[in-house]
C-alpha cells in the first residue's frame, strides 16, 4: 500500500503532490518546449544534479525532437573558499558555444543556484539559455533571471520527493511530500 507519511531523519512528511499530478505538469511543460524548440537544431538539455535526475528522465521521455542530454553539478564552494554562497559549475563537458541550452532544475527557490548557473554558462557564449524547473517558489525568488518553463508554482513550504531531498534522503519517492511538524 502507498505510504502517505514518510519519516526522513528527525521529521515526518506527508504527501502534498501525488505522482499523477506531477506527471500532468511534466507533460504540459514538455508540450510547451516541444512547440518552442521544434525548429531549433539539437538543443542541449542540461540537468542540474542531484535534484533534477527524476524530472530529467520523465521530461525527456516526452520531448519529441532530436536533442542532446547532459548533466552538471553546482559545488557548494569554489576553489578554496568554503563560503556557502560561492557556487561553482562542475562537469560541463560540452562546448556550448552557439548552442541552444535548456537548463533543467527540480526547484527554483531563492534563485541563487540558477543565477550562478546562468551567469557561468553565459560566459561560454551559447546561442540561447532558457530555464525549465519542475517547482518554482515565486514568493521566495529574489533574482532577475527569467524562469521560462516552470511546471508548477508552489508556496514557501519545504518539499521532498521526486528528486528533492531532506539531508540527502527522500529523493527516490515518486510523490512530493511536505513536512508535517
Ligand atoms: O533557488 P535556490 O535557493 O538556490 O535553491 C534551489 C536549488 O537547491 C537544490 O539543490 P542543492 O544545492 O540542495 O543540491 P541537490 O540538487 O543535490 O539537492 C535544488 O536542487 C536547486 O538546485
Ligand atoms: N528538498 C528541497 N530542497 C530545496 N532547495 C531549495 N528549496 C528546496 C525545497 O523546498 N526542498
Ligand atoms: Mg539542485
Amino acid at each position: 500500500m502507498k505510504e502517505n507519511v514518510i519519516k526522513l531523519h528527525d521529521k515526518k512528511f506527508k504527501v502534498m503532490i501525488p505522482a499523477a499530478k506531477i506527471e500532468e505538469a511534466v507533460a504540459a511543460v514538455a508540450a510547451k518546449i516541444n512547440e518552442d524548440y521544434r525548429e531549433k537544431r539539437n538543443p542541449l538539455f542540461l540537468g542540474v544534479l542531484n535534484g533534477s535526475f527524476m524530472f530529467m528522465s520523465d521530461l525527456l521521455k516526452k520531448i519529441d525532437f532530436n536533442c542532446e542530454i547532459s548533466f552538471v553539478k553546482l559545488s557548494s564552494y569554489c576553489g578554496t573558499s568554503s563560503s556557502g554562497d560561492v557556487k561553482c559549475l562542475i562537469g560541463l563537458g560540452n562546448n556550448i558555444e552557439g548552442r541552444d541550452v535548456i537548463i533543467v532544475e527540480d526547484i527554483v527557490d531563492t534563485g541563487a543556484s540558477i543565477e550562478h548557473m546562468v551567469e557561468e554558462l553565459k560566459t561560454k557564449k551559447p546561442a540561447s539559455i532558457r530555464v525549465c524547473t519542475l517547482f518554482f517558489k515565486p514568493k521566495a525568488y529574489q533574482r532577475q533571471i527569467p524562469i521560462d518553463y516552470p511546471a508548477m508554482h508552489i508556496g514557501n513550504e519545504f518539499i521532498v520527493g521526486y528528486g528533492l531531498d531532506y539531508d540527502q534522503l527522500g529523493r527516490n519517492y515518486k510523490d512530493v511530500y511536505v513536512v508535517t511538524e
